[in-house]
């Protein structure tokens, strides 16, 4: 359905834990957040039934996020309960990779179509650095696992903050020549940690220039419903994208809501606007009522984000209880 832009909703990220192994420099404090108790956040019984009812609006793709999804008991049967909704047509996964070398299987029997994964760096120290506590070596043993069962595309997320990797991307770029990844350069968005941290956004142009190799724009024929632009090194397996919501406002094109761990849909990643679904689904309201309220939270959609503008804390929230 649209939003009062013209802009057509077709999209939702779906957070299902704020909870993480990790503790990513941009993304969450190194003490970690105060996790919520189990009785706020939902059951994957109410998210599935909150899915099934707008999914007739023309909700058909599905976004698992986080936190990390991986560390949520009972993931498999969700993607199970998801694969059911007949409307929904591409279920995906943003995850940190370690633990999917584990799972990669079981989940794409349940029925998960593909999995974003996020690597910042290829050097196992920096990469202990930017994380805090992981181990580079699980998150390239989850991409194996994700590319060996069609998690596919296979999508490499790489956040770039100066003077931590900004020195690594022709790395990364170089690894789309002979494996069939998506590597894509994510200007950091100054939201919770990275606002605090005061850490620095490196833009597309600049990402550009360090890499310093040829890079023909191309139409990406693979899944995606998000707002990457694509390009090719001439003759590589895979492509190299960017998402660039600092340098190239992408919000025009925006076609997504979320819906938080602890029951809250979102209509922008980028507003305090929140409107409660947890304490409907609790109160057993039916669906004609999931659907009205969620037409009336894609009302406060904004026309886009105010990044540029107010560049500092933006929301009370810290990305891992966002979703990314
Ligand atoms: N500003 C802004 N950034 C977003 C939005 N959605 C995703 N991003 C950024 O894009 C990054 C990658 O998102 P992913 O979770 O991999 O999902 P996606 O790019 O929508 O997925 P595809 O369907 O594979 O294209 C996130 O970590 C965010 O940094 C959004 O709505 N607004
Ligand atoms: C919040 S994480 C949740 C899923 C999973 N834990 C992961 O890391 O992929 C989703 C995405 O948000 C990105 N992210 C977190 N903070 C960000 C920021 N301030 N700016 C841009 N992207 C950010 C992460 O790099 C990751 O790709
Ligand atoms: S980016 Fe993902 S892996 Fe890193 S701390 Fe945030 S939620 Fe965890
Ligand atoms: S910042 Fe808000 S309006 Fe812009 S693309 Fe993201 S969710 Fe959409």
């Amino acid at each position: 359905m649209k939003d009062r832009f013209g802009r057509e909703i077709n999209y939702i990220r779906v957070s299902v834990t704020d909870r993480c192994n990790f503790r990513c420099i941009y993304c969450m404090p190194e003490e970690g957040i105060l996790p919520k108790d189990c009785g706020d956040i939902l059951r994957f019984e109410e998210i599935a039934r909150f899915l099934k009812a707008i999914a007739p609006l023309g909700i058909s793709a599905v976004r698992i996020t986080g936190g990390e999804p991986l560390v949520r008991k009972g993931i498999v049967d969700f993607i199970k309960m998801l694969r059911a909704i007949p409307e929904i047509r591409d279920i995906s996964m943003t995850t940190n990779g370690s633990l999917l070398a584990g799972i990669a299987e079981e989940l794409k029997k349940a029925g998960l179509d593909r999995v974003n994964i996020s690597l910042d760096s290829l050097n196992p120290e920096k990469f202990q650095r930017m994380t805090r506590v992981g181990n580079l070596k699980d998150v390239l043993d989850g991409i194996r696992a994700a590319l060996e069962n069609d998690l596919s595309p296979v999508k490499i997320n790489c956040v770039v903050v100066k003077g931590f990797n900004d020195d690594e991307v022709a790395d990364f770029a170089r690894l789309t020549t002979d494996n069939p990844l998506t590597v894509r350069f994510i200007e950091l968005m100054p939201v919770g940690e990275a606002a605090r941290g005061k850490m620095e956004t490196v833009s597309q142009d600049r990402i550009t220039r360090f890499l310093g190799m040829k890079l023909e724009p191309v139409k990406y024929e693979e899944k995606g419903e998000g707002p990457a632009v694509y390009f090719k090194i001439p003759g590589a397996k895979g492509y190299v994208g960017f998402i660039s919501p600092i340098s190239h406002h992408f919000c025009a094109r925006c076609n997504r809501v979320r819906l938080t761990a602890d029951g809250k849909l979102k209509p922008c990643l980028d507003s305090e606007d929140e409107v409660d679904v947890k304490m409907l689904l609790r109160e057993s309201a039916s669906d004609e009522k999931l659907r009205q309220v969620f037409i009336e939270a894609l009302a406060k959609k904004p026309a886009g984000h105010k990044m540029n503008v107010v560049p500092f804390e933006r929301t009370k929230r810290n990305m891992c209880q966002i979703g990314g």
